[in-house]
């Protein structure tokens, strides 16, 4: 089979982008590992698949999988790759879409500037929602990791995130305690790992460990835990300036039932076939 892809990356999170609305595609796990190997295939953390909508309320359905194969419910920095996607793919003009993901439908719009502006939808915070082991919901939860406690926030963007704060975001334990976290019992479907260092009530920096990948260069859904998770503990405003290694987002959460929006970059890199 040959594929049209394009490579495309938010702010260095990169994804291999296939157009599902024009070709025949199935992927299957191996396929998926083998396109994301950045050795021996294209080389992405997430591959996107942008599918005809099977919802008449939405205009596409958009379909997400981690380097290690895995579907996952959510991608923020995808999701705005995947506007700029199909607006320069001419598969639509409009610049407001609605989108179905496995977590449930988002909205998406495309800014004057090129930035693409994304409603998250609210975070889940009950446990099961997450899901996260822990009796009752809390702004913060110890966490015992091979005989150590920390503190995490622990919340779903339609993903599950936990969110450690950090004095020292260059020294953060990223790569010994983040997989440690992401497979911990607590966390059954595991968990995308956040290092949170507040520096003012509007800027924080943030690196995470994400489920089936490793550390990435910036992760939308976790940049929104970080804030929502922040804003909880009574320590973030409204809107924050988060600072990830490959750049800078804006994150809006006005509190409890309101939607989180997200508002960043999306760029494409190059075009290509593919065989499989
Ligand atoms: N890079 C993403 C998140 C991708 C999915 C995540 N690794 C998971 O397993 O939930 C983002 O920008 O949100």
């Amino acid at each position: 089979m040959n594929l049209r892809f394009t490579k495309m990356h938010g702010l260095g999170n990169d994804f291999v982008v296939i157009d599902a609305v024009n070709q025949r595609v199935a992927l299957n796990p191996d396929q998926v590992r083998h396109l994301a190997d950045r050795h021996r295939g294209i080389g992405c953390d997430q591959l996107l698949l942008v599918e005809p909508a099977t919802d008449p309320a939405a205009d596409f359905r958009y379909r997400i999988y981690n380097a290690d194969g895995g579907e996952v419910e959510q991608c923020g920095n995808g999701a705005r790759c995947f506007m700029r996607f199909v607006h320069d793919q001419g598969l639509t003009a409009k610049r407001a879409l609605t989108v179905q993901t496995l977590a449930g439908p988002i909205a998406l719009r495309l800014e004057d500037d090129g930035q693409v502006t994304v409603d998250m939808g609210p975070p889940r915070l009950e446990p099961a929602a997450i899901p996260f082991q822990a009796p009752a919901r809390a702004p913060v939860y110890s966490l015992e990791v091979e005989g150590q406690e920390y503190t995490i926030g622990a919340l779903s963007m339609g993903n599950p995130h936990a969110v450690l704060t950090v004095e020292d975001i260059d020294r953060a334990p990223v790569a010994t305690l983040g997989p440690r976290i992401e497979h911990h019992p607590r966390f059954p479907n595991r968990v995308n790992v956040g290092f949170m260092q507040i520096d003012a009530p509007d800027h924080i920096h943030l690196r995470v460990f994400e489920r089936g990948v490793g550390e990435t260069r910036a992760c939308g859904t976790g940049a929104c835990a970080a804030a929502v998770a922040g804003r909880l503990q009574g320590r973030l405003d409204a809107r924050v300036r988060v600072s990830l290694p490959g750049g800078d987002l804006v994150i809006s959460w006005s509190g409890e039932d309101a939607s989180v929006f997200m508002t960043g970059p999306a760029v494409s890199v190059f075009e290509g076939t593919l065989q499989l």
